[in-house]
C-alpha cells in the first residue's frame, strides 16, 4: 500500500471540503492531510502519492497559498512520485478559464518529474476552455461547488475508485 499525502490550498473552503472528503474515502490508507498555507514541503518528500487540490482565482490564477508556495514547488524533485490533481472552479461565471489552476499545477509537476494519474472525461462538464483540458481529457478531477455542487460527491467517489488500483 502506497503512502498518500492530500495537499490542498483553499480560500473559501471548497477545496478544503473536497480534500477532507477524499481523505475520508481513502481512510484505509491513513493519508496525511496538509494545507499548503503552512508552506511545508515535507509531505511532498515523504509520500509516494501526492493528491493535490487547488482552486482557480484572479481569473486563470493559482489560489493564493499555492501561489505563495510555487517557488518552493519549482525547486522540488518529484521524480518517482505519483500525482493526482483535483481542482475547484466555477464553469458558469468562468467558462473560459475553468479550473485553469489545476492545469498550472499539472505543468509544473510534470516538469519536476512526477507521473500524473487520474484523468477525467469531459462528459457532463459544460465549459469553453480550460488549461487543465489536454488531448480530449481533463488531466485531473474538476469540481464546481458554485454551479453544480450536487455533482461533487458522485464525481469524487467515481474518481477515487479509478485511483485505487494505483494506490496498492
Ligand atoms: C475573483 C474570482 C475569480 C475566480 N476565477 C476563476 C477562474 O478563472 N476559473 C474558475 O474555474 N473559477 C474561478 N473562480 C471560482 C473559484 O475557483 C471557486 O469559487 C472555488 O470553488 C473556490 O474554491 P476555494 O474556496 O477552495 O478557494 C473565481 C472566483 C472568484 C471569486
Amino acid at each position: 500500500m502506497k503512502s498518500i499525502a492530500i495537499i490542498y490550498g483553499s480560500s473559501t473552503e471548497h477545496t478544503k471540503n473536497a480534500a477532507e472528503r477524499i481523505a475520508e474515502l481513502l481512510a484505509d490508507y491513513s493519508p496525511t492531510l496538509a494545507d499548503i498555507y503552512d508552506g511545508d514541503e515535507t509531505p511532498f518528500l515523504t509520500h509516494d502519492v501526492l493528491i493535490l487540490g487547488v482552486s482557480t482565482w484572479g481569473v486563470q490564477d493559482l489560489q493564493d497559498d499555492w501561489n505563495d508556495f510555487y517557488p518552493k514547488l519549482e525547486k522540488l524533485d518529484l521524480t518517482g512520485k505519483t500525482v493526482a490533481l483535483f481542482g475547484l472552479g466555477d464553469a458558469s461565471i468562468y467558462p473560459s478559464s475553468y479550473v485553469d489552476a489545476m492545469g498550472i499545477l499539472y505543468e509544473i509537476v510534470i516538469q519536476k518529474g512526477a507521473t500524473v494519474i487520474g484523468e477525467v472525461s469531459p462528459e457532463g462538464y459544460d465549459f469553453e476552455y480550460s488549461r487543465a483540458f489536454k488531448d480530449g481529457k481533463f488531466i485531473g478531477l474538476p469540481l464546481d461547488d458554485d454551479y453544480e455542487p450536487d455533482l461533487t460527491e458522485g464525481r469524487i467517489i467515481n474518481w477515487i475508485e479509478k485511483l485505487k488500483p494505483y494506490l496498492e
